[in-house]
């Protein structure tokens, strides 16, 4: 037995011996600290019932219906926000190889990545077929028949589909998969190259304010040179801040110049009846984003939910000592009246105890549990637990849809000033290099840089971490040096360890 088993068998010995007793089916699912967080996380998956990940090919995993309830509910959120001025659509999966193998700089991104698709039953394919590791090579054949005139630009559209890559750094649920079940990819053509800047830099607003609606604080910044999307002219992620103080690349917005519209023919007839090649955009989020919601809200007790994505909203647990019926009608009522205020509510009538139903609906992250019992109704109340913070009050059950409402837009500003608060701690501005090594084991490091590609590189090797990238809000470099080759710096960028 592993030291940390033995902490947590004795933990179970002990919460025993201390008379919290739990259900049986309950002990067996006790949760790692989250200081212990890659633990904490795999055991959480499971016990929460986001994904199962006992599927027998490696980077592939199964949604349980909750998990896949709050995957939906981002959907939505990424849907009301690319509709305002994207339309959705739906490319094939499988690529022809002529296809894929068109744009150079792609295929030397991806080609280490690709499935192939070889054999239809037991014929093999003539041309063999691509699993889209994402979809230029999908589209932009499409693109180019699309694409006639100046008319038919600005294009923007997106799907939501399945994409593959054949990933060998180690996978994880949510985090690095081989089947990416929720690539939300947006593919947009422009007359120019500063009208594809242009959509670039409304991706990341995008893509911030999609985030501010989980509750979840991001950076942005300008990926260094070398580390851009395979094809493009340059590339701007959003990260976030995992609990052990990485970042995880939560969203990816990158500009394509005429690359890709020369290597596919995307030409449209300008004003004065020219062929012109198309500048193009493409940006993306996967269920990343659902590692970071887990990651960042979580707590020991489990997840966090902010309530717009939450599956229940809000649980009822009826409190019965003496007239049960009294009560579970109270109950029935809020119930009624809460539903049709359009909140998700359940109610737990079930025969647990208290004490085991507020430990499971907790480790589900229900923002908010209302128990309702004798005293509650004498006082026409109800007893209200906060899930964000623990704090128990009384509300009147007059109105109490409003009052849930307000709630619920109290624990996401809470959710998302705390998760603010703590990135903010989280960045380290040093200068130099002994200063920075030491504090990426805590997390971001913001310092400086004379711009210089090798430069860039070996402080990289130096540093054992890889530069982030530029923050579009530039603090003056005025004096500032390059932390290693001591020149001039042109430039303030952020370090830090990724996943
Ligand atoms: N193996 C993976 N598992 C989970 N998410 C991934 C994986 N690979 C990439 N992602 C996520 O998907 C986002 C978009 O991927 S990407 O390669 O950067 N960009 C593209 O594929 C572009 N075609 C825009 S859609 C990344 O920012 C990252 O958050
Ligand atoms: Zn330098």
């Amino acid at each position: 037995m592993t030291k940390n088993n033995g902490f947590i068998y004795l933990r179970r010995i002990l919460k025993t011996i201390s008379g919290d007793f739990m259900g049986e089916q309950e002990k067996e699912a006790s949760l790692p600290s989250k200081d212990n967080f890659s633990e904490w996380y795999n055991e959480l998956l499971q016990i929460a019932k986001i994904m199962d990940v006992r599927y027998p090919v490696k980077g592939l995993y199964v949604w349980h219906p909750f998990g896949f309830t709050i995957r939906k509910k981002t959907y939505s959120i990424m849907r009301e926000l690319l509709d305002r001025d994207h339309e959705e659509t739906m490319f094939p999966l499988l690529v022809p190889e002529s296809e894929f193998m068109k744009e150079a700089q792609h295929i030397k991104g991806f080609e280490d990545e690709v499935y192939w698709v070889t054999h239809g039953g037991t014929s093999p394919l003539e041309v063999k077929l691509a699993l889209r590791p994402t979809s230029e090579t999908a589209i932009y054949p499409m693109y180019k028949l699309w694409v006639r005139s100046h008319a038919d630009l600005p294009l923007r559209l997106y799907q939501i589909v399945n994409t593959f890559r054949y990933e060998t750094k180690h996978t994880r649920p949510l985090i690095r998969l081989r089947e990416i079940t929720s690539f939300k990819e947006a593919h947009t053509v422009h007359a120019t190259w500063d009208e594809a800047a242009g959509q670039v830099d409304e991706a990341i607003r995008i893509y911030t304010e999609f985030y501010h609606r989980l509750a979840i604080p991001i950076l942005s910044s300008r990926r260094p040179d070398w580390d851009k999307f395979p094809g493009a002219d340059y590339t701007i992620a959003v990260d976030s801040l995992m609990p052990d103080g990485r970042t995880l690349q939560v969203g990816t917005a990158h500009h394509l110049g005429d690359n890709f519209a020369k290597t596919f023919e995307i030409t449209y007839e300008d004003s004065e009846g020219e062929q012109v090649y198309a500048h193009q955009a493409c940006y993306g989020v996967s269920e990343r984003c659902l590692a970071a919601l887990i990651s960042t809200h979580g707590d020991d007790k489990g997840l966090v939910l902010p309530p717009e994505v939450a599956p229940v909203q809000v649980v009822i647990i009826p409190i019965i000592f003496k007239n049960p019926e009294e009560v579970l009608a109270a109950c029935e009522k809020v119930s009624e009246e809460l539903k049709d205020a359009g909140i998700k509510v359940k109610t737990d009538d079930s025969d647990k105890r208290p004490g085991a139903k507020y430990y499971k609906w907790e480790m589900q992250g229900v923002p908010i549990r209302l128990e309702i019992g004798p005293r509650d109704l004498k006082n026409k109340a109800a007893m209200m637990a906060r899930r964000d913070t623990g704090e128990k009050e009384q509300i009147p059950l007059e109105d109490i849809a409003s009052t849930i409402k307000d709630t619920f837009a109290d624990i996401h500003e809470n959710l998302y000033s705390q998760a603010e608060a703590q990135l903010r701690e989280h960045i380290f501005l040093c200068e130099g290099l002994e200063g920075i090594k030491d504090k990426l084991v805590h997390g971001i490091v913001q310092t400086y840089w004379c711009g210089k590609k090798d430069c860039g590189k070996e402080m990289e090797d130096v540093i054992g971490a890889g530069i982030l990238g530029i923050p579009n809000e530039q603090p003056g470099c005025k004096g500032k040096k390059c932390p290693l080759c001591g020149e001039e710096a042109v430039n303030s960028i952020y370090i830090s360890r990724t996943y």
